[in-house]
């Protein structure tokens, strides 16, 4: 099984204006709310692409029952601990010119005994779990090194452990070695406080990513489609030219593909044609954390894996 956590879930909410003008009042065209948080997008995709994930992490106040509505609705199933303090929202405004501006809260505060609860139930929760993908930013006051935590609780129980996250957290938890991790260039320029301007620089930074714990790294480089290493081979993914409308959750989509590739035991090739296929499908379509499967099956044949080294 897939298990995701979501240590920061949200309300994603999404406002359609024709145009951003700062200090102005601005008319709503459409809007949507949906469960949110990178772990959570994660497990709804996983879905889509026919599997059954269990969804995990903390959810309190109003806007946690909307979210456990939400999955009740998708038939995605859960073990979310709940806490007293409300989770967040976040905002992702779009113009007419397809841009994204997004507001993300920093999350509720966990009160005494909140990660103990979690850890109880997350241990019970590895004797069925195959891949655990954790993503996103912690919520407040979760100690810096919970991910590596996480991820030593994986290898003890031979759990794959796929991250998606940034900043220090990912820096102290590659002491853990994840079996995966997904940077982006923004992610590694500020983790490794470098620039990365071609090709070679983002093969550079994924060999370091390497040698400080990560067994494979997938660097994705939206409509360049993305890089991926491991200490033995390196692969490009080149990826068509689409017309995206919301490229928001499209990484947690690649994840999405890459853990059910992963599961289903799909070799390298097979693999990043799906997870690449499953970013696509993403961008295509308005709400975040969603794909089509038909799509995905389209974009699978259009994506142009090559070995380069
Ligand atoms: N404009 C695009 N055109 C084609 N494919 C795209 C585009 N944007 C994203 N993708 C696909 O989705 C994958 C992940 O996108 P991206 O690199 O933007 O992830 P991200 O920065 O982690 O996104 P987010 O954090 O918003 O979820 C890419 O590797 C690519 O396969
Ligand atoms: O604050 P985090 O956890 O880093 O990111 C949160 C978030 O931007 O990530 C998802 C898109 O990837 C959205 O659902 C959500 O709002």
């Amino acid at each position: 099984m897939i298990t995701t956590i979501t240590f920061n879930p949200s309300i994603d909410r999404m406002y359609r204006v024709s145009s951003m003008n700062i200090g102005e009042v601005q008319r709503v065209v459409s809007a949507k709310a949906t469960a949110g948080g990178k772990g959570i997008n994660v497990t709804k995709v996983c879905k889509i692409l026919q599997e059954e994930p269990l969804a995990m992490g903390f959810l309190g106040g109003y806007n946690g029952e909307f979210i456990k509505e939400e999955l009740r609705k998708l038939d995605i199933k859960n073990k979310f601990t709940k806490i007293n303090q409300e989770t967040r929202n976040c905002l992702n405004i779009i113009t007419d010119d397809k841009v994204s501006t997004e507001f993300l809260e920093k999350g509720p505060i966990l009160e005494d005994g909140d990660l103990e609860k979690f850890e109880n139930d997350i241990k019970e929760v590895m004797k069925s779990t195959k891949i655990l993908v954790a993503s996103g930013s912690y919520c407040q006051n979760i100690p810096l090194d919970y991910y590596e935590k996480i991820g030593n609780l994986c290898r003890e129980n031979n759990v794959k452990f796929i991250l998606d996250t940034s900043g220090e957290a990912l820096k102290v938890a590659l002491k853990s070695k994840p079996y995966l991790i997904k940077p982006n260039t923004d992610e590694i320029k500020q983790l490794l406080n470098i620039d990365i301007e071609s090709r070679d620089e983002v093969i550079s930074a994924g060999k370091k990513l390497i040698e400080m714990g990560a067994e494979n790294v997938c660097i994705s480089l939206g409509k360049d489609g993305m890089i991926y290493l491991n200490a033995e081979e390196v692969y490009e993914a080149k990826v068509p030219k689409i017309e995206a409308v919301n490229t928001v959750g499209s990484g947690d989509s690649t994840i999405a593909g890459f853990s059910v590739g992963i599961l289903r035991g799909y070799e390298i090739e097979e693999l990043l044609k799906l997870s690449n296929a499953c970013g696509i499908s993403n961008a295509l379509n308005i709400e975040t954390g969603f794909v089509i499967l038909e799509e995905v099956e389209k974009y699978k044949d259009l994506v142009k894996v090559t070995k380069l080294s």
